[in-house]
């Protein structure tokens, strides 16, 4: 951490971020609020240039590019994060992966901002958590669902390595990394600056590869052809976290995740051995998810 954040007691640097989101507007404190009084007041707060600078560079949850709207929400049961960007001029938006017990927040948040949701994607077809894009589409007029050809899953745009998902001046290239599910996509901002990885890769992390054609094999191709080919410097934001992290690099990612720094050997043998417990829901969250989460609605 750097000294300037150092030497700033918790409750200013607090202050300072939650100032830089009312004013940008493009900076989301998502996780981390859940520990910041919800009445601050932080609009009065000056900021120092280097007091600015260290928030910049601490804030990573904050888009580097120019007129690009970007929040991270928390969905808390599943640890499911969602994110919503927009282009600041013309209002367009697109959300990913929205979970169905955030449904309302979502579309609330959606609607106070004034934005028009055009496309809800999910990375793929998730096992843990239904997906609220169905019923979305029935509450914001003109929404298009979106996920990956491979998933085998119904949704009104069926994507494709390459597939551009627009979004006024902005975009979402879809590049495929299965491995988790055979239908798993990362889904890159036009500038190559962030990358919503879903759960091919987490942060330290990746997606468990024992169920649903999950392939330890082809999620180590996966994410060393498709996301750690990404500049060092592009913000990686995973679908989920269990211990509060909100966000990574793929400079980090290349250099610490302890099991992608592995060789495909040692990897295969990790993923073997996780043990992990079956998702509690994944007997009913699958077939709701291959119908946009619309199943015995
Ligand atoms: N306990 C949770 C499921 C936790 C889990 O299995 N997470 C998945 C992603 S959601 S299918 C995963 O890939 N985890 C990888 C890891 O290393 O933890 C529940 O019951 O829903």
């Amino acid at each position: 951490m750097c000294s300037v954040i150092r030497r700033t007691k918790p409750v200013q640097l607090a202050r300072a971020l939650r100032f830089r989101a009312n004013s940008e507007g493009s900076c989301y404190a998502s996780a981390d609020n859940r520990h910041v009084s919800p009445g601050l007041r932080s609009s009065t707060l000056p900021l120092s240039p280097g007091l600015t600078a260290a928030v910049r560079a601490y804030c990573t949850r904050m888009a580097r590019t120019e007129g690009l709207f970007f929040r991270q929400l928390f969905e808390r049961e599943s640890c499911t994060y969602t994110y919503l960007l927009a282009d600041t001029e013309t209002k367009e938006a697109v959300l990913i992966d929205p979970v169905l017990e955030t449904l309302n927040r979502d579309v609330k948040l959606v609607k106070e901002l004034g934005l028009t949701l055009t496309v809800a994607v999910n990375t793929h077809c998730h096992a843990d958590h239904i997906t609220s894009t169905g019923l979305m589409k029935k509450q914001l007029f003109g929404l298009k669902s979106a996920i990956c050809k491979h998933s085998g899953a119904t949704a009104d745009v069926l994507l494709k390595e390459g597939d551009k998902i627009t979004f006024g001046r902005h975009c979402l290239v879809a590049r495929e990394t299965p491995g988790h599910t055979d239908g798993c996509m990362t889904l890159v901002t036009g500038d190559e600056s962030m990358a919503f990885t879903g759960d091919a890769l987490l942060v330290r992390g990746c997606g468990r590869t024992d169920f649903q054609q999950g392939c330890s094999k082809k999620l180590y191709e996966s994410v060393h052809s498709k996301i750690f080919t990404l500049p060092d410097s592009c913000l990686i934001y995973p679908a989920h976290d269990y211990q509060g992290q909100t966000v990574s690099t793929v400079g980090e990612e290349r250099k610490f995740n302890p099991r992608l720094t592995k060789t495909l050997e040692e990897f295969v043998d990790i993923m073997n051995n996780l043990n992990l417990p079956r998702p509690n829901k994944i007997d009913f969250a699958v077939p709701a998810n291959l119908v946009c989460g619309l199943h015995d609605v």
